[in-house]
């Protein structure tokens, strides 16, 4: 299963907010989106799941215009990670996980044992199985965050789009979420992510390919190491950035803060 996009506008009704947008992405791959606050990240990703109309250009899916096909035609083959929000409603983490059978049996269907079966395989995927029967509200962010990702598993949609999947976790969390998504997208798997990240260091991190988006038009596309470069991240964050070698061979990005070259945005 493949997306592709080419020359994509995207937007909201008639106000445009990116154009000339071509991105793939297919197996064992994982794609980094980055960009500074505003430029269009999560509209690009719900404009990828056929959430909103695009404004121009070809966008499909293996192939097929998604904007032909179903919404649960969709669902099957791209899953969406959202941001973990507490719900309003009390839910254990197992009911959250169903819910990412959906797709597969319909709104109103009652999940089978193969469906509960299938939900408890995915939390045991990803190391939280001991946390089904607790109410979801009531977890950690980090938590709450695996439990989302074991939703897009039970989903069984082999590309799975996430929207800034370690904001607002702390350090740990964040790098115990970054190595499931690794895993997620191991060779081999069969499933492709994309995600979108405040910290380029993760796409570097992860051996990503790198989207870089900025003033509404992709200013870098390719792999993390030969992407994201000091000047391209100093020019798309607005802020000198230096990119350095550790002793260990990663590279990492770091801050030369100069108090008065940095603006708010
Ligand atoms: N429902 C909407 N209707 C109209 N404009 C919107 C809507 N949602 C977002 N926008 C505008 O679209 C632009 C892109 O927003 P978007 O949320 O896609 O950016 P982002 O890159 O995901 O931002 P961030 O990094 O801060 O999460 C912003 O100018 C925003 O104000």
């Amino acid at each position: 299963m493949r997306i592709a996009a080419r020359d994509l506008a995207i937007g909201h009704g008639r106000v445009a907010i990116g154009s000339g947008l071509s991105l793939d992405l297919g197996p064992d791959e994982i794609v980094c989106l980055l960009g500074p606050n505003g430029c269009g990240k999560t509209t690009l990703f719900r404009t990828l799941l056929g959430l909103l109309p695009r404004l121009g250009g070809r966008l499909t899916l293996d192939g097929h215009d998604i904007a032909r096909l179903s919404r649960r035609q969709v669902a099957r083959s791209v899953a969406y990670v959202p941001q973990a929000h507490t719900p309003p409603f009390p839910f254990d983490a197992l009911d959250v996980v169903l819910m990412g059978r959906t797709a597969r049996i319909g709104a109103f269907a009652q999940p089978s044992a193969a469906d509960r079966g299938m939900a408890l395989q995915a939390l045991d995927a990803l190391g939280i199985a001991d946390l089904a029967g607790r109410d979801y509200a009531r977890l950690s962010g980090g938590q709450r965050q695996l439990v989302l990702i074991a939703r897009a598993l039970a989903q069984e949609a082999p590309l799975i789009v996430m929207d800034e999947p370690t904001a607002s976790l702390d350090f740990g969390n964040r790098l115990a979420v970054l190595d499931r998504i690794a895993a997620l997208a191991r060779p081999g798997a069969g499933r492709g992510v994309i995600l979108s990240t405040h910290d380029p260091d993760q796409a570097l991190a992860l051996g990503a390919r790198v989207l870089a988006l900025s003033g509404g038009r992709i200013v870098a596309a390719g792999p993390a190491d030969t992407v994201l470069t000091a000047e391209r991240l100093t020019a798309i964050y607005g802020v000198p950035l230096t990119v350095e070698r550790t002793a260990s061979g990663r590279r990492v990005c770091l801050p030369a803060l100069q108090s008065s070259a940095a603006t708010i945005t």
